[in-house]
């Protein structure tokens, strides 16, 4: 039997002495990287973070103290030692998130897995702590320096720094990486210690004697206490020099480290200092990123931050890169706008590499800017860039555009500038679960002024729609895409005078029985759908908005000769596409019925894609039974009866 296997919960590892848990670190290691190399998942990060993770476990008492992962991607370390060491479905339907989750253990507690929360977290617990008379219990997060690039967390060390008696440890994972090297910060100021550290391995006798001698000089007259202020000042300024503590001391919070992250000992020293402290502390640990994985540590531009399946030996792909996806077309896109356009900016947060910016920054280096992981100032840094005669594009994933709501709302719409925001990982994503599904996009979208939505059908309409966007200079336009694979192209068979695109006509004559808008990357599972209503008889339109906002005149005057419309898009339903279009439809009088088709108001659990919406009823099988269900029921009278209209409710033919 193992080590690890031995460790079902975390007091387990209180009895294991230092050798015991270099070699339990060890397994933890070969563990990641057999079982993440079949499922795929955040190998990197975790690999980093081994020795820290046991050593938050062995000096802190879980749940008892409250241990927190910002981003949550690192907690594959701690699922092993609180009794979740079957990876084999990770990231699976059914099988353990790649994110805390509550409903698996007491011991994990936050979910979101939008960075930079983590402070504000510990902020709140602590002060709940305090208030209801449990200010023993430690809050411990374990924050890394790119999460540390949201302004969010400074909000939250400003906080938390205000109150001397909270048990808050806030241990900075500085593995100078967040997707990229981290640019600023702590990572630009940590450059040259990285180099120094291992010189630097006495500190904890630096920092004795420093001290030590300080307190001899303070309690010695006025020469000693000129003294003391003297060393003290120089003592700053050299860690001022090769450590941010002056940044941390300055805003009233013990400092300690740099520590080595992969020192067990060293680790577990720091922590049981910072536990003596009993205030807020920050304890600074340097990490590897990918650390004992030699593929990860080879990979320069990512250490393998979140892989797919991979070959364990080599870290190669073991299933094929997708062979065109969403996020390359509109990388070679947007790289030759660039080239035909001075003007054009892109900026991303912490995500050069997977928002596919990577073939602009090569061309155009000066115009690709990676602010960190700070989408709301992306967001009016671009209205300040285009402010500045420049056309800006903010490249995010759909879902962390819900950070920068506000900014796009007020400094960029108000201000009618002429910002294109481009949405990867619109829709279901799947195994990152529900923080990352892009569903939230297209119904906050509907609540801006001015705001133009494009939701391309396939690669030839991204390129299409991305240039129209970026041509639009006095009001912000937001292009949205899927993850992964683009489909085949889907030629149109018209485009009528404002853009609107037919996909198919199925029946004779103009007057059809229903219309449906197909939203965005829907398109397919429209067509299928399409087809098996007329295969029951029932005359369909198949139409692709393109621009889904402002909504195109002509889908309501089609809306009024169809008996029924359905709109099936991929963000949620309520307040959507859909629910826009009747409301257009009722301004203008037209009272065919709508059913809106798309997600429900839900935190959809993870899964594949195809899994995450046939649970949910986005299947072209369902939609084709309730529309036909919905058609059978109408009491608008339709062209000519249909097969099995006097079926009694519940025997609807299958499709
Ligand atoms: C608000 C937000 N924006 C972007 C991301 C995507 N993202 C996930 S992990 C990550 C990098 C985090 O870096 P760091 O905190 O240093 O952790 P590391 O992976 O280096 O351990 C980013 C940008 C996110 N999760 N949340
Ligand atoms: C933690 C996080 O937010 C990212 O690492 C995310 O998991 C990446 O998702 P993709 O695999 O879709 O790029
Ligand atoms: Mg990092």
């Amino acid at each position: 039997m193992s080590l690890l296997q031995t460790i079902n919960e975390p007091r387990d590892l209180q009895g294991l002495d230092m050798v015991e848990m270099h070699q339990l670190a060890d397994e933890i290691r070969t563990f990641l990287i057999d079982n993440v190399a079949r499922t795929g998942g955040h190998l990197g990060p975790n690999l980093g973070v081994v020795e820290l993770t046991l050593g938050i476990h062995r000096i802190f008492e879980s749940p008892r103290d409250s241990i927190i992962f910002d981003t949550g991607h690192q907690s594959y370390v701690h699922k092993l030692v609180t009794g979740r060491q079957d990876f084999a479905t990770l990231r699976q339907q059914g099988g353990l998130s790649g994110y805390p989750e509550r409903a698996e253990s007491v011991h994990d507690i936050v979910e979101s897995s939008h960075a930079s929360s983590s402070l504000s977290w510990a902020d709140g617990i602590s002060r709940a702590r305090k208030l209801t008379g449990e200010s023993d219990r430690y809050v411990v997060a374990l924050v890394g320096d790119g999460a540390l690039t949201g302004g969010m967390a400074w909000e939250a060390v400003n906080n938390i720094a205000a109150d001397k008696d909270r048990r808050v440890v806030i241990v900075v994972n500085d593995n100078g990486r967040s997707y990229a090297p981290t640019i600023g910060g702590l990572a630009d100021q940590l450059a040259g210690l990285r180099r120094q550290l291992d010189k630097f391995r006495t500190r904890p006798a630096y920092e004795q004697t420093m001290d030590k001698l300080k307190g001899r000089l303070k309690d010695s007259g006025a020469i000693g206490q000129f003294a003391y202020k003297s060393l003290h000042a120089t003592k700053k300024g050299f860690k001022d020099w090769w450590a941010p503590q002056g940044l941390f001391e300055d805003l009233g919070m013990k400092y300690l480290g740099p520590i080595d992250g992969h020192n067990q000992a060293a680790v577990e020293e720091a922590l049981q200092q910072a536990k003596h402290f009993s205030g807020p502390v920050i304890v600074h640990v340097l990490t590897e990123k990918g650390r004992g994985y030699a593929p990860a540590r080879a990979d320069e531009a990512d250490q393998f931050h979140a892989v797919g399946v991979i070959d364990p030996q080599t870290g190669e792909p073991l299933k094929k890169a997708s062979a065109r996806s969403w996020t390359s077309v509109f990388g070679e896109e947007i790289a030759d706008i660039a080239d035909e356009r001075n003007d054009i900016v892109a900026i991303t947060g912490a995500m050069l590499l997977p928002v596919g910016l990577k073939t602009m920054s090569e061309r155009h280096p000066e115009r690709v800017l990676d602010v960190g992981i700070a989408e709301q100032h992306a967001m009016t840094s671009a209205a300040g860039l285009a402010f500045g005669g420049l056309h800006p594009v903010v490249c995010v994933y759909a879902t962390f555009l819900n950070r920068a709501f506000d900014q796009l709302l007020m400094d960029v719409a108000l201000h009618k500038a002429g910002v294109t925001v481009v949405l990867d990982r619109a829709g279901v994503t799947g195994p990152d679960g529900p923080s990352h599904h892009g569903m939230w996009d297209m119904a906050l979208m509907q609540i801006i002024p001015g705001v133009h939505l494009a939701a391309p059908r396939d690669a030839v309409r991204l390129c299409e729609e991305l240039r129209e966007a970026v041509a639009i200079k006095d009001a912000p336009t937001v292009v949205r895409f899927s993850k992964g694979e683009v489909g085949p192209e889907i030629v149109a068979l018209e485009r009528l005078h404002d853009g609107v695109e037919v996909l198919a006509k199925l029946g004779s004559g103009e007057e059809r029985d229903v219309l449906i808008v197909s939203v965005g990357a829907m398109s397919e599972l429209c067509l299928d759908v399409a087809s098996r209503l007329n295969a029951q008889g029932i005359t369909v339109t198949v139409v692709d908005p393109r621009w889904v906002l402002p909504v195109p005149r002509s889908i309501i005057g089609l809306a009024a000769r169809h008996r029924i419309v359905v709109c099936i898009e991929d963000g949620v339903r309520a307040g959507g596409v859909g629910s826009r279009i009747r409301q257009e439809m009722r301004a203008a009088g037209v009272d065919t019925a709508l059913n809106e088709v798309g997600l429900p108001t839900e935190f959809l659990a993870h899964g594949t894609r195809g899994e995450v919406m046939d649970r949910i009823g986005l299947s072209a099988a369902q939609i084709a039974n309730d529309t036909l269900a919905q058609v059978l029921g109408t009491k608008v009278p339709f062209a000519r009866p249909l097969p099995g209209q006097d079926l009694p409710t519940g025997q609807i033919p299958q499709l």
